[in-house]
């Protein structure tokens, strides 16, 4: 072969190369430009689509403002489970199953507070309400308070044990005999004598959810709302029964004084009627029990002392110098006390203090001999916590007499 013909059929299998890679490169710029075509179409789909989500969101915004707009029932959740809803419907108590949209269902939770529509679905969460009403109220499982932790009460301890705990423990004692099992108790005396402090050890030893509510936030703090807040709390002490609603300054809610025809004098009237109701429609329920408190039984509605209503009055006394040493014994229990200390003595200098200043003297003590670094409290510790404690109320009684 010349070299002219070996050229040739070099510059031909070049040829043939290049033809063979520009076909190649047609063929993947053809599959591109159908990729683009189908990623085209897709994208072009996709703002439809869009565009139809858009119109369909605005129109359930507005459906859901309508159904804001219309007027909406209270009701209270039973029970939440994963795709329903249990309802009860205030007002005429009726119980229902529905849903609620995901967003508000993730947040429901027993005794929750909704809106719910015409149709009884839920539309809103009522957070504030529910807010106000965990904050107005303690709720403590079974307290972890004992009869030993109450100094000096013992005729009143047999008494509350037999109207509250009883029946809560052994209700089938008083079916048997064929009598009403008591409702509930009021308990009356000044402050500080140990009325919460009672209450809390029936509810431990009735093995009762223990419900504080205070009369005087109840009047003071929700305006508008008592009546219902007193319905939502007996509802819940139903719902957690066996339970003790303990009212402390019943008084706040049901005093003479209320009834002066001023318009919250009619608000706390309200809160007073529902009071009543709830405890007149307690008959046949066995497992819910009221203790109330008050420092001023003088000026008590006589409505709520009927009888009837409380099965025992119980008056709750300032401590004796007997019940001062036994009180004092509870709160120095876990204080590592010095040789001198001699509780029967402070108890007979302290006449005239309450259980809760027994208390603080005692925590003033064992304060005293923090501040000395010292290990051990001293009588010279309590004589100082006497002073300190007793002293002060003296002080604060001197201010008042200026307005006397
Ligand atoms: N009899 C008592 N035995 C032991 N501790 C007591 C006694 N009385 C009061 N205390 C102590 O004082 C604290 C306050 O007493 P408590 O709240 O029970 O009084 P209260 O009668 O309910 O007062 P108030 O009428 O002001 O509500 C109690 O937590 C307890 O530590």
């Amino acid at each position: 072969m010349t070299d002219q013909e070996s050229l040739i059929e070099s510059f031909t299998k070049r040829i043939a190369a290049l033809e063979r890679e520009n076909r190649a490169l047609a063929e993947e710029a053809e599959a591109l430009r159908m990729e683009r075509e189908e990623a085209r179409a897709k994208l072009f789909e996709s703002l439809i689509s869009n565009k139809k989500y858009l119109r369909e969101l605005e129109r359930l915004k507005k459906e859901n403002a309508l159904l804001r707009r219309m007027p909406l029932f209270l009701a209270t959740v039973i029970e939440v489970g994963d795709d329903y809803v249990m309802l009860r419907q205030h007002g005429n108590n009726q119980e229902f199953i529905t849903t609620a949209p995901p967003e508000i269902m993730e947040k429901l939770q027993p005794n929750s507070r909704v809106a719910i529509n015409n149709s009884l679905t839920i539309v809103r969460l009522l957070e504030r309400s529910v807010d106000a009403r965990a904050k107005m109220m303690e709720l403590i499982e079974a307290p972890n308070v004992t009869y030993d932790d109450v100094g000096g009460l013992d005729s009143q301890i047999q008494e509350i044990r037999e109207t509250v705990e009883l029946p809560l423990t052994r209700p089938e004692l008083f079916s048997s005999i064929g009598i009403e099992p008591p409702r509930g108790v009021l308990l009356y005396g000044l402050p500080g004598t140990g009325k919460t402090l009672l209450a809390k050890a029936v509810a431990h030893h009735a093995r009762a959810t223990f419900i504080h509510m205070s009369g005087s936030e109840l009047v003071h703090k929700f305006i508008g709302e008592g009546a219902q807040l007193v319905r939502d709390i007996f509802q819940m002490a139903r719902d957690k029964a066996p339970s003790i609603v303990f009212i402390d300054e019943i008084d706040a809610v049901g005093s003479i004084r209320t009834h002066d025809g001023t318009t919250g004098s009619a608000e706390v009237n309200r809160t007073m009627m529902q009071l009543l109701a709830e405890m007149d429609g307690f008959r046949e329920r066995g497992d819910v029990k009221i203790i109330a408190a008050t420092n001023r039984i003088d000026i008590l509605d006589p409505a709520l002392l009927r009888p009837g209503r409380f099965d025992r009055i119980i008056e709750i006394p300032m401590p004796n110098e007997v019940a001062r040493l036994k009180i004092l014994e509870i709160h120095t229990k876990k204080m590592k006390l010095a040789g001198d200390v001699d509780l029967s003595s402070i108890a007979k200098q302290t006449e005239g203090a309450s259980g809760a200043e027994l208390k603080a003297i005692a925590v003033e003590a064992g304060m005293n001999a923090i501040r000395r670094e010292a290990t051990v409290v001293t009588m010279e510790d309590f004589r100082q916590a006497v002073k300190k404690v007793l002293g002060e109320e003296e002080k604060a009684d001197e201010s008042l007499r200026m307005f006397y």
